[in-house]
């Protein structure tokens, strides 16, 4: 094989040495790695502190959303309310598309993966699109505790199509998840 050929791409580091994964956060995103502590009948595993929140804004509420394997729930967005999401069961792909003008990061995309093998909480400030996608062959369960209560009679809710094209990412429906050309700043 030579290297010039136009369909090959040299990797470049992706983990560093202590296996965490390398990319640039859309500005405002968070994301909280934490350890499972195992013991002789179970496992103990924090989910949140109010030390590892930047938004330093109360907890008003707490709630979960089960994804059934393979489930798609994108994408969605919110105006005033910070999500603050822990997946604590399941294998969930979080990928967060950056739709804010006035961002130095906007256009950008982060993908995490994150749940029982990489316990995290993820915080998505206003204004960035997010979308989840449960790539394990169980109910993922995501416990989210935004930093508004939900308005039943007015949800800080939108949504787009998962497949829209305005937003450069395609959902793995077809065993191929890809970022399209993603046009930054
Ligand atoms: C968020 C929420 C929804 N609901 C109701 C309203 C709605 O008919 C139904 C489903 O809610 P949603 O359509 O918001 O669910 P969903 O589309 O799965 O979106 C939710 O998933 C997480 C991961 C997010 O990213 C959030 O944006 C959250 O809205 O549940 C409540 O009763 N209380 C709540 O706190």
């Amino acid at each position: 094989m030579t290297v010039t050929d136009n369909e090959v791409s040299k990797d470049s580091q992706l983990v560093d040495r202590a296996w965490n994964v390398l990319q640039d956060l859309i500005d405002g995103v968070v994301v909280r790695e934490v350890r499972h502590v195992p013991r002789d009948h179970g496992v103990i595993t924090e989910m949140y502190r109010e030390e590892w929140d930047d938004t330093g804004l109360p907890v008003h509420q707490v709630y979960q959303s089960r994804l059934y394997p393979g489930a798609i729930g994108a994408w969605s967005c919110h105006q005033v309310s910070i999500d603050r999401l822990f997946v604590n069961q399941g294998h969930i792909k979080v990928v967060l598309y950056d739709g804010r003008p006035e961002s130095g990061t906007f256009g950008r995309i982060n993908e995490f993966h994150v749940g029982d093998m990489r316990p995290a909480l993820v915080k998505i400030p206003t204004g960035v699109w997010h979308g989840l996608q449960n790539l394990g062959t169980t109910d993922a369960l995501v416990v989210n505790l935004p930093t508004l209560p939900y308005q039943y009679e007015d949800p800080d809710h939108y949504r787009r199509p998962f497949d829209t094209a305005e937003i450069p990412y395609d959902w793995n429906v077809s065993g191929v998840s890809r970022v399209r050309s993603v046009k930054e700043g």
